[in-house]
């Protein structure tokens, strides 16, 4: 019953954002053919060697012509390329010059894909990467929300972080409530504040530092939890994570998808894993209803490395991102209809001995 629900819920919604024919709808119906696809193979981050080839694992995999059977036009913007910066020391987070740098070239590329009508798919690299397309797609367009998939919050300020990682407080340096709390930090200075507490929603949550988890009740950002899930189950909790920051299913949607927000026995490639994760049935759920409400506009895939782990693992987890990025463009466990689909009539169709029996040979209905 309840599903039924839900998807009611969002057909009515889908129904409205076609029928009103506003601008902002005709250009979510456009963008929807065409996906701008960028690889950023970026890992300093964090700390841990590998997940720069996370772009080119999910390429060799085949992703971009799997979007393209789909029915989009891939526009590739190929893999984005990071001088190396030879002196970087950390100041009060680990190799300050290359996040703040890489991030920047992030940010652009993103704000130009959006702004080319597109809907964006980045594949990280590590999650500090998500400063650039949280604030590259800001800058693209108005009003963006953010649907965040995660093990982590990522919402250490530089000062409550314990790591020093970046990929752990990407959200801090774009959050505005948080601006006071972040100190100067060398090519740091170009990133706007671009997006509100009120404008996040988290799903999966389940390791959080002590300043994350007092930033989140301190500003009411909507948080489920993997305890939350437990207790009331993906629908639910997709559901109220919508209407938290998208009530009228007007928004463009930003979605953050930390491949580590799933378990590691179908993601154990990946630099932070925390048990108890996210199955691949939460997973594709989250990832086909958002597809479903047309809004998506940017989609992140990040913290595949495919260094970590055995063979069987590597290959795993690519298969894992890869479902997920297809689910997020509208492919469905349940199939997907093609309307121009032909059931194929052979040569010469069987005989049969009394065909008044046979219904469509009496009616003549293809089918
Ligand atoms: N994007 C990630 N995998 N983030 C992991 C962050 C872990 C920890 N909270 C930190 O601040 O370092
Ligand atoms: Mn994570
Ligand atoms: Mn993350």
């Amino acid at each position: 019953m309840a599903t039924k629900k839900c998807v009611n819920l969002f057909s009515k919604h889908l129904k409205n954002t076609f029928d009103k024919q506003t601008k902002r709808c005709l250009q979510t119906k456009y963008s929807s053919k065409d996906i701008g696809f960028l690889g950023v193979p970026f890992a300093a981050g964090q700390s841990r060697g590998g997940v720069e080839h996370g772009p080119a694992a999910l390429r060799d995999a085949g992703i971009v012509q799997k979007l393209g059977y789909m029915g989009f036009n891939v526009h590739d913007y190929g893999d984005l390329k990071f001088d190396h910066i030879f002196h970087d020391p950390p100041d009060i987070v680990k190799n300050p010059r290359s996040v703040g740098q890489g991030a920047y070239q992030v940010s652009e590329a993103v704000k130009d894909i959006i702004s080319a009508g597109h809907c964006g798919l980045t594949i990280g690299g590590d999650h500090s990467l998500s400063i650039g397309t949280v604030h590259g797609h800001c800058q693209a367009e108005e009003n963006v929300c953010l649907i965040w998939v995660d093990a982590h919050a990522d919402i250490n300020t530089p000062l409550t972080s314990a790591t020093g990682n970046v990929h752990g407080m990407c959200l801090s340096f774009v959050v505005h409530e948080l601006q006071e709390y972040i100190p100067d930090i060398v090519d740091f200075d170009w990133i706007q504040p671009c997006i509100s507490a009120k404008d996040i929603a988290y799903i999966g949550l389940r390791d959080l530092d002590p300043g994350e988890r007092h930033i989140i009740e301190k500003l009411g950002i909507s948080c489920y939890t993997t305890h939350e899930i437990d207790h009331f189950g993906i629908e639910y909790v997709l559901k109220k994570s919508i209407e938290a920051v998208n009530p009228n299913m007007d928004r463009p949607m930003h979605l953050s998808y930390d491949i580590d927000s799933l378990d590691p026995a179908i993601s154990p490639s990946t630099g932070t894993p925390v048990p108890g994760g996210l199955t691949i049935r939460e997973g594709m759920y989250i990832a086909e209803e958002l597809a479903q409400t047309g809004l998506l506009h940017h989609i992140d895939l990040v913290e595949v490395n495919p260094l970590i782990g055995t063979k069987r693992d590597q290959n795993l987890t690519i298969f894992t991102a890869s479902e997920i990025i297809q689910a997020c463009f509208g492919k469905r466990r349940r199939g997907n209809v093609d309307p121009n689909y032909k059931l194929p009539i052979p040569e010469k169709p069987r005989k049969i001995l009394s065909p008044s029996r046979t219904m469509n040979e009496k009616k003549k209905v293809h089918i």
